[in-house]
């Protein structure tokens, strides 16, 4: 007899008790099994654990778990620090070892490369870790409607979270601040969406996500080059992409700059390039540097950046990549030029692997936040024109399911084979 024989699942209501044994993690990194043809999601779960769980929701064919008593614990277990864990989306991990935590990424990264990718075996170095798995995050977004907070599991509901373990000091104190005002001074005004940012020397953000021309907010950043140690004053602005782990974010510059600086390009293409992040730890390394953004309030912090850090070898545009990137690209020297692209979680759109084809740079690094769309690129860039030669992941996001993987890709083809003039346009 199994252990829910005497239960008729389809009758469980709010608060009924089940015990499960888990199965596997689903695609989101909730534990879940099958019961009575029925999917039961558990968040806090490991494979092969048996739990208790309180039934929080029983849909058709899903039924949402929240764990209470923990029968059969893994041996991976250990102590979550947020009161909200299991009930928050945040986080899915805070419940596994940070050594396993690593573990899983590294077997997550190797299983988007199967067996026929053309980047199979990858040249996978492994997937570092953050030095401090907890106090990271430097920024949040709190939703609506109503008084602001962060999504539940599965979308049930939204959740006042009066803590936020992950988020660097000056960002949890600033949320338990709001938190006991009730974020009044927000939503007396109908702001629905909040943005907390905080920076490394002590300056933090507390406002609209989307604010009025006057609510623009720059804050200053302190960055020390993991490279050559030396130590930049940089303007982040509050409303654009700034990355989101104060101490992994010299690790992710390392990565990416060391093969730039092996490499040294006379020109390097830095495309989805933020407020110039790569492109200014780069320029010691680049004669010329070119940097292509779209977002105004990031080109406007490159463009003051480049200005007060005096680099007179990059240069900053303000467009799609996708509309002005091939332009670059043709233009390259055919030897000694390298490209930078760090897109959004959706990858390279179909026109811009085009052109980057058309006329490859010798060296491409590939900053990518979504394993899965980097694996579906890489099927292209490397059929016959790139190798992956090096590759590793970097876990900016401790206690997440989050991701983030450098490529470094190396021309094997001779580029004249593949120029627009050579092709006839
Ligand atoms: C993952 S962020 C990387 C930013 C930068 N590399 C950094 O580390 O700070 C992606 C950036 O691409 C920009 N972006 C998104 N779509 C774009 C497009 N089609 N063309 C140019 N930039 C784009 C976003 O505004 C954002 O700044």
């Amino acid at each position: 007899m199994t252990l829910n024989d005497t239960i008729n699942i389809k009758q469980l209501q709010r608060g009924d008790s089940l015990t499960v044994t888990i199965e596997r993690f689903n695609h989101k990194y909730l534990g879940e099994t099958s019961v009575q043809g029925k999917t039961v999601l558990v968040p806090g779960s490991i494979p092969g654990e048996t739990i208790r769980g309180e039934v929080i929701r029983n849909w058709k064919r899903r039924l949402l778990l929240k764990p209470i008593e923990i029968i059969e614990p893994s041996i991976d277990r250990v102590a979550p620090k947020c009161q909200h864990f299991t009930t928050c989306a945040g986080c899915q991990f805070q419940h596994i070892s940070y050594r396993k935590q690593l573990e899983i990424k590294a077997s997550r990264l190797q299983n988007y490369f199967h067996e026929k990718h053309p980047c199979h075996p990858l040249p996978l170095r492994g997937v570092i870790g953050s030095p401090t798995p907890y106090r990271y995050r430097n920024s949040i977004k709190l939703h609506g409607p109503g008084e602001p907070g962060f999504w539940q599991v599965l979308g049930v509901d939204m959740m006042r979270n009066e803590e936020c373990p992950i988020c660097v000091e000056s960002v949890d104190k600033a949320l338990q601040q709001q938190r006991q005002e009730h974020f009044h001074q927000f939503t007396r005004q109908g702001i629905l969406n909040v943005l907390i940012r905080g920076t490394k020397i002590g300056e933090t953000y507390v406002g609209p996500e989307n604010p009025s021309a006057e609510e623009i907010t720059w804050l200053n950043e302190e960055l020390t080059h993991p490279l050559t140690d030396v130590t930049y004053q940089l303007i982040v602005p509050a409303h654009a992409f700034w990355q989101g782990s104060t101490p992994m974010l010299p690790k992710l510059i390392e990565q990416v700059v060391r093969p730039i600086r092996e490499f040294s390009p006379d020109v390097l293409v830095e495309s989805y390039c933020g407020m110039g992040l790569f492109g200014i730890m780069s320029a010691p390394f680049a004669k010329e540097i070119i940097g292509i953004e779209e977002h105004p309030l990031a080109i406007e912090a490159a463009k003051q950046n480049q200005e007060n850090l005096n680099l007179s070898n990059l240069r900053i545009f303000r467009a799609k990549t996708e509309d002005r990137l091939e332009e670059f690209l043709v233009d390259l020297p055919s030897e000694k030029s390298a490209l930078i692209v760090d897109p959004p979680r959706s990858g390279l759109p179909k026109k811009v692997l085009k052109q980057i084809l058309k006329a490859p740079p010798q060296l491409l690094v590939y900053v990518s936040c979504s394993p899965e769309s980097f694996a579906r690129n890489l099927e292209a860039l490397c059929r016959e024109t790139y190798q992956l030669e090096d590759m590793v992941g970097l876990d900016m996001f401790p206690q997440t399911k989050h991701l983030e993987c450098v490529g470094i890709l190396k021309r094997i083809i001779d580029r004249s084979t593949y120029s627009p003039l050579s092709k006839g346009g």
